[in-house]
């Protein structure tokens, strides 16, 4: 990737607050946010807006070039729209998250999707950005000057998505979340970090803790202080490796 806008890669497993989190990250430091989770799932959405089959994986190979997303990038909203059509709430349900791995386990999709994100990430109008998936740490951005792995244990990341979501919607969240993570977990390791990633385990800490972590290990590698077209302007300390609760 160009790395003439400062990017925050962020990886995790579902539920672990990357979205959340990497939202307030990015507010605090007036960076820009790239969640791609949101375009596997808008392709999702669109596929079945479609009336095709999320396990079709020829069919979904050839609805790419008619998938129009637009993925805003700005800290507020993040607003995500497929064609004129503002997916942004919907592409959040259940029947949407019950079909995304099916979609993103396809290699033609992810080489596709990558592409996209490299150039909203280098044509972003912040001097940084946030991108928050799970191979953005490996894949879509290694070279990342930042790159956290933000995780939770299993049940305190099932406990707080079945706390925001609402009636029927909260039955079999919990199973429906560690479906996802098997299934995404053959395709990309987002459960370990790789090489030069930095773990931040919010398991004991609460929102705010996880995001000043957070911005810990930003400001540890000097991440603020970048500004475009060139290196750091502090002097970047030694990585830490692990933040947040000891463990
Ligand atoms: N440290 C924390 N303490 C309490 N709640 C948290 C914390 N971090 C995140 N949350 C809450 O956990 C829920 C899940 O967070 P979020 O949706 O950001 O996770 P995610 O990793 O993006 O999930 P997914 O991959 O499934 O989209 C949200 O309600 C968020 O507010
Ligand atoms: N870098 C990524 C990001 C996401 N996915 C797939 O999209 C699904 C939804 O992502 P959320 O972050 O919104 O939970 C996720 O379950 C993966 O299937 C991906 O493959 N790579």
């Amino acid at each position: 990737m160009q790395q003439q806008t400062m990017v925050v890669a962020i990886d995790g497993p579902a539920g672990s607050g990357k979205s959340s989190v990497s939202k307030a990250v990015a507010r605090r430091l007036g960076f820009g946010i790239l969640d791609t989770g949101a375009a596997y799932r808008a392709l999702a959405w669109s596929v079945l807006d479609a009336g095709l089959d999320p396990e079709d994986a020829g069919a979904v190979i050839a609805h790419l070039p008619a998938f129009a997303l637009d993925l805003g990038t700005d800290n507020t909203g993040a607003i995500v729209h497929v064609g004129r059509v503002d997916v942004t709430a919907a592409i959040r349900e259940p029947r949407i998250s019950a079909v995304v791995s099916a979609i993103a386990r396809v290699p033609e999709v992810r080489r596709e999707l990558i592409a996209r994100f490299r150039v909203i990430a280098a044509d972003a109008p912040q001097a940084g950005i946030v991108i928050e998936g799970r191979d953005i740490t490996t894949v879509v951005a290694p070279d990342a000057p930042v790159r956290i792995l933000l995780t939770a244990d299993e049940e305190v990341r099932i406990a707080r998505r079945t706390a925001e979501l609402v009636g029927s919607s909260a039955d079999g969240a919990g199973e429906q979340l560690r479906r996802r993570d098997r299934a995404d977990a053959q395709v990309v390791d987002f459960m370990t970090a790789a090489e030069g990633v930095t773990t931040v385990d919010s398991t004991h800490l609460d929102f705010e803790q996880t995001v000043d972590a957070v911005i810990d290990v930003i400001d540890a590698l000097g991440g603020r202080g970048f500004r475009a077209g060139g290196a750091s302007d502090q002097n970047a300390a030694e990585a830490p490796t692990e933040q947040g609760a000891a463990r």
